[in-house]
């Protein structure tokens, strides 16, 4: 019998510079040959220097294209990204459970030009309501804070804050992402069990644009083909670099990584 057809779904923000959001998302589940599907929560007119305007769909309109693939398509896992408000929450937090694949969050609050992306009262509903339904939140180091509300300083506050975010608000598994410390690109997976340290050597680069969104698509994708989560974030994290290492001068702002890097770079395993 042939395998199906790996499915992965992003519910998140459109940018129309393509680098984060769907457009991201899409980009790299296509890369790594997942079939990826979308539910637009947001419209941004976004660019590399920022976000110029947003535009929140109504929730009916995320309902109705939740139940839409819900009603047809097969799903082998799903990641949300910019989820603006608590009313799209609801909706979101309603759905998960009927789709009954791997959740991956990644919990989108600012851009990296500081743009806000979320409400600041939703953090709260995000941290009670969503958070418990995941298999993997993806906080960044000031994500990981605002969920926590403890600061961040070494590498061990960056497993602790893993910890907490599993056994105090009930993720499936946490990977706190140090893109935003110096040195050497630390991330951290605690899975509720074991503590994994995933690095790479840091790249030189203002082309960031969509790093977060990235890394938790192939994420998404690789755990949409049945890869299980360490090894899912470990060949991520491969992506990623690769994807930053070839990131695009284009734009006056921060340019965007690179979706299609790792054809560049073959197979080369770049972290350890
Ligand atoms: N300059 C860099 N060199 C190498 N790896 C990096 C660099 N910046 C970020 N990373 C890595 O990229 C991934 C994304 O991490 P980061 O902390 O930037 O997420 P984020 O802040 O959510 O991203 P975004 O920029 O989309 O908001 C992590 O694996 C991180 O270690
Ligand atoms: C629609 C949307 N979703 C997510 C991000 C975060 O990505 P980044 O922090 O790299 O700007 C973004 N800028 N826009």
């Amino acid at each position: 019998m042939s395998r199906p057809i790996p499915c992965a779904l992003t519910i998140a923000g459109s940018d129309s510079s393509g680098g984060a959001g769907i457009q991201a998302d899409l980009k790299t589940f296509q890369e790594l040959k997942s079939y990826g599907m979308s539910v637009i929560t947001s419209v941004t007119a976004q660019n590399t220097t920022g976000v110029q305007g947003v535009h929140h769909l109504p929730p009916v309109m995320i309902k109705q294209q939740l139940e839409a693939i819900q009603a047809d398509m097969p799903l082998h896992a799903l990641k949300t990204g910019m989820i603006a408000d608590i009313r799209m929450m609801k909706v979101v937090a309603e759905a998960i459970p009927y789709f009954q694949a791997p959740y991956v969050m990644d919990p989108v609050m600012v851009a990296t030009s500081g743009d806000v992306l979320m409400e600041s009262e939703a953090r709260f509903y995000l941290r009670e309501h969503l958070i418990p339904l995941t298999n993997l939140v993806t906080p960044n180091i000031p994500e990981a804070e605002m969920i926590t509300e403890k600061n961040i300083e070494s590498a061990a506050d960056m497993e602790a804050s893993a910890e907490h975010i599993v056994h105090g608000f009930g993720a499936g598994a946490a990977l706190v992402k140090g893109g935003h410390r110096m040195g050497e690109a630390l991330d951290v997976l605690y899975d509720g069990k074991k503590m994994y340290r995933f690095t790479s050597d840091r790249i030189t680069t203002k082309n960031t644009h969509g790093t977060g969104c990235t890394y938790s698509a192939a994420i998404t994708a690789y755990l949409s083909q049945g890869v299980p989560l360490e090894e899912a974030v470990r060949r991520a994290k491969v992506y990623i670099t690769a994807g930053i290492r070839h990131g695009f001068s284009i734009g006056k702002g921060n340019g965007p990584t690179n979706h299609w890097a790792i054809r560049e770079e073959g197979a080369r395993d770049e972290c350890h």
